[in-house]
């Protein structure tokens, strides 16, 4: 059987990655979506199982220890990590998975997965993309801060993705999305 494949959307906090990837899944519902282990408390309305895997710091290091994690990276202030088997799992039931980390884990996964798509979610400016993470109401104003100096950091890696995606309004960033997902499985692969 042939193996799925593996899609990964980055980008920086607040550009959208969230929205995009929620409307994609009703777009196309057959994609395999990976649920992060993450240290970060949960924000209102995210569900243990279904957002992430809400972990305490030790049973995140245990992750770390016992190798559960495909990646992780520690993003300002708190652990982020995707299981492992799950991935693997899904790969080798010919089912595509499709993962939404940011920049540091992307080039982790990046050299394990080198035949994995990379996609990059670019706001259509950096005020927008401060007025994004604001009026989501979910970060203190020093969280915000932080968020968008790592933002400026994560565009600069742009170069090591195979598809930039400006997210200026959410359908045509999903269409764009689904295109290339539509493109990758057409190609003639050796
Ligand atoms: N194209 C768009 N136009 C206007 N607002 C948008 C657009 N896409 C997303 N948003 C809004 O921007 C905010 C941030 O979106 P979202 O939470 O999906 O970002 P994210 O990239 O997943 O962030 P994080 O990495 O912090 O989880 C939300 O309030 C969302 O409604
Ligand atoms: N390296 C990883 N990054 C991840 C993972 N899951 C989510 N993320 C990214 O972390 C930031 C912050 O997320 P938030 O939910 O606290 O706003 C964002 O860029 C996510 O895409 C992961 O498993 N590994």
């Amino acid at each position: 059987m042939a193996k799925g494949l593996l899609f990964v959307l980055s980008g920086p906090s607040g550009v959208g990655k969230g929205t995009v990837g929620n409307a994609l899944r009703e777009k196309l519902p057959e994609l395999t979506y990976s649920v992060s282990a993450t240290t970060r408390s949960p924000r209102m309305g995210e569900q243990d199982g279904v957002n992430y895997f809400f972990k305490s710091r030790e049973q995140f290091l245990g992750m770390i220890e016992r190798d559960e994690l495909l990646e992780h990276a520690e993003y300002v202030g708190n652990y982020y990590g995707t299981p492992r088997d799950f991935v693997d799992q899904t790969l080798a039931q010919g089912k595509d998975i499709f993962l939404e980390i940011e920049v540091q884990g992307a080039l982790k996964v990046k050299e394990k997965f080198p035949d994995g798509i990379f996609i990059f979610l670019l706001p259509p400016s950096l005020d927008e993309l401060k007025d994004r993470i604001r009026g989501r109401g979910t970060e203190t104003q020093a969280t915000i801060d932080h968020r968008m100096s790592v933002a400026v950091d994560e565009m600069n890696l742009l170069r090591h993705y195979d598809y930039a995606v400006v997210n200026d309004e959410i359908d045509f960033a999903c269409k764009r999305i689904e295109s290339i997902i539509i493109a990758e499985h057409c190609k003639v692969h050796p």
